[in-house]
C-alpha cells in the first residue's frame, strides 16, 4: 500500500471526527502489533504444498541438470570426425528416457531433446542442419564443439537455494521443487481463523421480515481459506454483549485470529468492544480514518488477534484487504505487501468530500498511450453493497485529502488476484 501517500498531509473538513480516528497508517501498524509470526512448522506432500509458506530455504539436493543432454531434436557427433567430412554413417538413435550409450568412433546418432548425450559426443546439429539419409547423414553446417548441449550442472549446482524462506508456495514453484525430485516440503502452520458475524437481522434459513442473509462470514471465510488461513466458523452470535462474551470466553487460545463483522461502531446495540473486554480481552485501537471501513476495531483475545470489522459487506472486504491479509502475512513470517501497488490513471470525474482515505471498486477500462491502466470507477461509495464489486478488476485507493479526481488523476490499485494468490 502507499500508506504515506495515503493519509500525507489530510485537509479534511470533518476534523472533529478525523482527530478521533487512526490513518490508514497507523492502522495497519496497530493491526500488525496483534500478530507474531507462527512458529510451527510441518512438512506436507509437494501435492498438497500449493498456497502454503516455506518454513526455511529449499534448496537442491542434485545438479541440474542431472546429465549431458541435447537441446535439440537433430544428430550428436563428435566434431573432430568431420575434421574435412561432411558425412557420417548413423549409428543408431537416443531419445529421452533412454540410457546414455556409447557414441561409435567416426560416426553420428540420432537424437531427440532431453535424450542424454552419448559418451564421446561433442555437440548436436539441429535436424534443419542435416539431410537424414537414414543409415548416413549430410551436415550441412559444421557445428562447434558444445553446440546444442545442456551440460549436467550448468542450471544450478548441488545446494542452489529454490525457495526463500516465507515464500508463498505458488504453481511454479512446485514445478521447481518437482523438477529437482523434492517430494515434499517444510511449511509454517497455517493460521488458525476463526470467523463470527453479528446481528439478530441475520437469518441463514426462511427469513421474516426485517431479516438479511448473513454475507460477511461467507465471504470472510472465503478470503480467508484463499489466503492460505485454517478457518472456523463460528456462526451468527446475537446483538447481546453477555451472549457475545459467553461465547468468545476461553476461545483465544485455540486460533491465531479472531475475525468479526458488525456491532463496532456507535449505536446501542453496538457491543463488540465491550464483549471484548468482559471475555479478558483488549482493545487496542478503533476507527480508522477510512471509507469504508471507518469503525474498524484492533484487539486481543488470550493468545488470538482479533480484528472488529464493520456490518456494512463492503467495508468488510476493504478491512479484509487493508488489515486482515497484512496479519496473516505477518503470522506467516512473509513479506507484507502493498495493498495497492500499481499505478494507473482515473478514466472518470468524481468531487469527493476530504477526511478518509477511500477504496473504491474499479474496472480496467483501457490502457493510455504510456501503457498505464486507465480505470472506471464503479458504484457510488455505498459500504452496504456488494453489487459493483461483481465487475470489478480490483480496488483503487485515494488519500484522505483527496478532494477532486478528474480523467488522467494518477491513482494505484490493486488488481484482484486469481484465487490462492495473497500478494
Ligand atoms: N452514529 C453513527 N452511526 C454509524 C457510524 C458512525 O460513525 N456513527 N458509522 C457507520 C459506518 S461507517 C459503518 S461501516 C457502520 C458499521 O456499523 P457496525 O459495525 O456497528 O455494524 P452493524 O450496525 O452491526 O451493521 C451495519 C450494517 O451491516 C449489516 N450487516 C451486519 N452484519 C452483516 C452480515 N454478516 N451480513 C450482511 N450484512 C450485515 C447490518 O444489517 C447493517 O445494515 O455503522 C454506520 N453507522
Ligand atoms: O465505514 Mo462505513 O463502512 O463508511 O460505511
Amino acid at each position: 500500500m502507499h500508506i504515506a501517500r495515503v493519509t500525507a498531509g489530510c485537509s479534511c473538513d470533518s476534523l472533529a471526527d478525523a482527530t478521533e480516528m487512526m490513518s490508514v497508517t497507523d492502522a495497519l501498524v496497530r493491526a500488525l502489533a496483534q500478530v507474531a509470526p507462527i512458529t510451527e512448522t510441518e512438512s506436507v506432500p509437494l501435492a498438497t504444498a500449493l498456497g502454503r509458506t516455506t518454513a526455511g530455504a529449499v534448496r537442491a539436493t542434485e545438479a541440474m541438470p542431472f546429465f549431458d543432454n541435447s537441446a535439440m531434436d537433430g544428430f550428436a557427433l563428435r566434431c573432430a570426425d568431420l575434421d574435412g567430412r561432411c558425412c557420417l554413417p548413423v549409428a543408431g538413435t537416443i531419445a529421452a528416457g533412454d540410457a546414455p550409450c556409447d557414441l561409435p568412433a567416426g560416426a553420428a546418432m540420432r537424437i531427440f531433446t532431453g535424450a542424454p548425450l552419448p559418451l564421446g559426443a561433442d555437440a548436436v546439429v539441429m535436424v534443419e542442419a542435416c539431410v537424414d539419409k537414414t543409415t548416413k547423414v549430410h551436415i550441412e553446417r559444421a557445428p562447434a564443439v558444445g553446440d546444442n548441449i545442456r551440460r549436467a550442472g550448468s542450471d544450478q549446482a548441488v545446494g542452489q537455494k529454490l525457495l526463500d524462506a516465507n515464500t508463498r508456495i505458488a504453481a511454479h514453484h512446485i514445478g521447481l521443487l518437482s523438477a529437482n525430485g523434492i517430494d515434499a516440503v517444510e511449511v509454517i502452520r497455517k493460521p488458525r481463523l476463526a470467523v463470527f458475524s453479528t446481528g439478530d437481522e441475520l437469518q441463514s434459513g426462511p427469513r421474516a421480515p426485517g431479516q438479511i442473509p448473513d454475507s460477511n462470514r461467507p465471504m470472510l471465510l472465503a478470503l480467508a481459506r484463499e489466503a492460505g488461513a485454517d478457518v472456523t466458523d463460528l456462526g451468527i452470535l446475537p446483538d447481546d454483549a453477555a451472549a457475545t462474551a459467553e461465547a468468545l470466553h476461553g476461545i483465544g487460545d485455540r486460533y491465531d485470529l479472531i475475525l468479526s463483522s458488525g456491532a463496532v461502531s456507535m449505536g446501542g446495540k453496538d457491543h463488540i468492544r465491550e464483549a471484548l473486554i468482559a471475555a479478558g480481552g483488549t482493545v487496542h485501537g478503533w476507527r480508522v480514518a477510512l471509507k469504508p471501513g471507518k469503525p474498524v476495531m484492533f484487539g486481543t483475545l488470550g493468545a488470538a488477534a482479533f480484528t472488529g470489522l464493520p456490518g456494512n459487506p463492503f467495508a468488510v472486504h476493504v478491512g479484509f484487504h487493508l488489515f486482515v491479509l497484512p496479519q496473516l502475512a505477518r503470522l506467516l513470517g512473509a513479506r507484507i505487501a502493498p495493498f495497492a501497488p500499481v499505478p494507473a490513471i482515473a478514466g472518470f470525474a468524481w468531487s469527493r468530500k476530504p477526511g478518509r482515505a477511500e477504496v473504491f471498486p474499479v474496472r480496467l477500462a483501457a490502457y493510455d498511450e504510456a501503457g498505464l491502466p486507465v480505470l472506471e470507477r464503479l458504484g457510488q461509495s455505498v459500504s452496504a453493497t456488494l453489487l459493483p464489486l461483481a465487475g470489478a478488476d480490483g480496488l483503487a485507493i485515494v488519500p484522505a485529502d483527496c478532494r477532486e479526481i478528474s480523467p488522467g488523476t494518477p491513482l494505484f490499485w490493486r488488481p484482484f488476484c486469481p484465487a490462492g494468490d495473497v500478494t
